[in-house]
């Protein structure tokens, strides 16, 4: 597919829908939580896709709403959150929205496990090692008994922990934080997934034992042909481990491309923020540079920017219009969007702004908006 920038959104969007080999389609993710005062949109209108055995990354300060991301997949979120009714999560094929917990137990059993930050939050102190990884084994693949055991032991095997055989009866308590979270990724291989999401499975570890895991990951994607969506907020994990990223900010995705092109590349101010702000040994002692002010929690739906009052290129027109998802490729790439209003960058800025506030034109600002709360 050709990159023309003057395509529309939604051209983009059919053309990526057409080479629809993607094991996970998440379309207009809205994911909220009703709290007293407020609605909180967590995640708001986010959609993305990933391919069989790739990796993407999401990327975004804290708050922005990748875990929510992540457990929206899962169908972890409970009340006082939901999804809106408009949010699609199709995985091979198979829509997930609306299943039952029954149904949604087999899907986290069977196609798509979870690694999570800390794996005491997995592990159960009063069991071992082995009993849990077992416990997994019988749910998901009806084993049991020595064979259940064996497994385990050959799983545990996989992930690299040392002395299986005798490591399978410790307790949690008896590994090391590397090798808990080495278990941990064990027991989601039990289920034998498609995908495996991992929130922020490295941050807790230091960087040593961070890098044994990245390693780890990789292999055994390859092995497994898995496909992964990788939870941080570190653009130099981003670096190493993923295909594909989608930045994150405050519930909406702002920018997606290859790994390659957005480290290159970067359009979105947001990206190129998160890009100066990557420690680097070669900058060694100098500050890190980091974007000033805090992600907005959102309870509205967008009528403008939300990077906006962070943005050092931030305009007028910013304030006022919500923008959408343009292609913003360099020669060579078709998968490349950001949503700014600087883009399309070959339009004269008020039709891109006029783009992006749809082709209706609605009167964003004005009358009608004065007495609603944008924020
Ligand atoms: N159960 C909940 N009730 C109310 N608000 C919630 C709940 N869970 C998350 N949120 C809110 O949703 C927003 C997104 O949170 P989320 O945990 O997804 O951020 P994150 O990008 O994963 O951040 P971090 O990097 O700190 O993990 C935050 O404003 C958070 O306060
Ligand atoms: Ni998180």
């Amino acid at each position: 597919m050709a990159a023309d920038p003057s395509r529309s959104a939604a051209d983009a969007g059919a053309a990526a829908e057409a080479g629809d080999d993607r094991l996970l389609e998440v379309e207009n993710l809205q994911t909220v939580f009703h709290t007293e005062r407020e609605t909180i949109r967590a995640v708001d209108g986010v959609s993305f896709g990933i391919a069989e055995g790739e990796t993407l990354g999401l990327v975004g300060e804290s708050g922005s709403g990748k875990s929510v991301t992540a457990r929206s997949i899962m169908g972890l979120v409970d009340s006082p959150g939901e999804l809106l009714p408009d949010s699609s999560i199709r995985f091979d094929g198979r829509e997930l929205t609306g299943l039952s917990e029954k149904q949604y137990e087999r899907v986290r059993g069977g196609g798509v496990a979870m690694v999570f930050q800390d794996p005491l939050s997995t592990l159960n102190p009063v069991y071992t090692v082995g009993n849990q990884i077992e416990e997994a084994l019988s749910l998901h693949r009806g084993l049991s008994g020595m064979d259940a055991t064996e497994k385990a032991i050959e799983l545990l095997e996989d992930v690299g922990i040392p002395d299986a055989a005798r490591r399978v009866s410790e307790y949690p308590h008896e590994f090391s934080g590397g090798m808990r979270q080495r278990a941990v990724i064990a027991m989601a291989l039990a289920c034998d997934p498609d995908l495996l999401i991992c929130d922020e499975p490295t941050t807790a570890l230091d960087v040593t034992i961070q890098a044994q895991i990245l390693e780890l990951l990789a292999e055994l994607q390859e092995e497994h042909g898995l496909a992964i969506l990788f939870i941080t907020h570190d653009m130099g994990v981003i670096a190493e481990v993923c295909d594909r990223v989608a930045v994150m900010y405050a519930g909406e995705v702002v920018e997606q491309a290859p790994v390659v092109e957005l480290f290159e590349n970067p359009r979105h101010p947001y990206t190129r923020g998160l890009l100066r702000s990557i420690p680097s040994t070669q900058r060694g002692a100098e500050r890190l540079e980091t974007i000033e002010g805090e992600v907005p929690t959102p309870n509205a739906p967008a009528t403008d920017c939300r990077f906006a009052p962070r943005c050092p290129e931030a305009f007028d027109a910013c304030r006022e219009v919500h923008p959408e998802a343009v292609p913003v490729a360099t020669e060579g790439v078709d998968d490349h969007t950001a949503a700014c209003l600087l883009y399309p960058e070959d339009e004269p800025r008020e039709q891109a702004v006029d783009r992006h506030a749809g082709e209706a034109a609605q009167p964003h600002v004005g009358a009608d908006d004065a007495g609603g709360d944008s924020r």
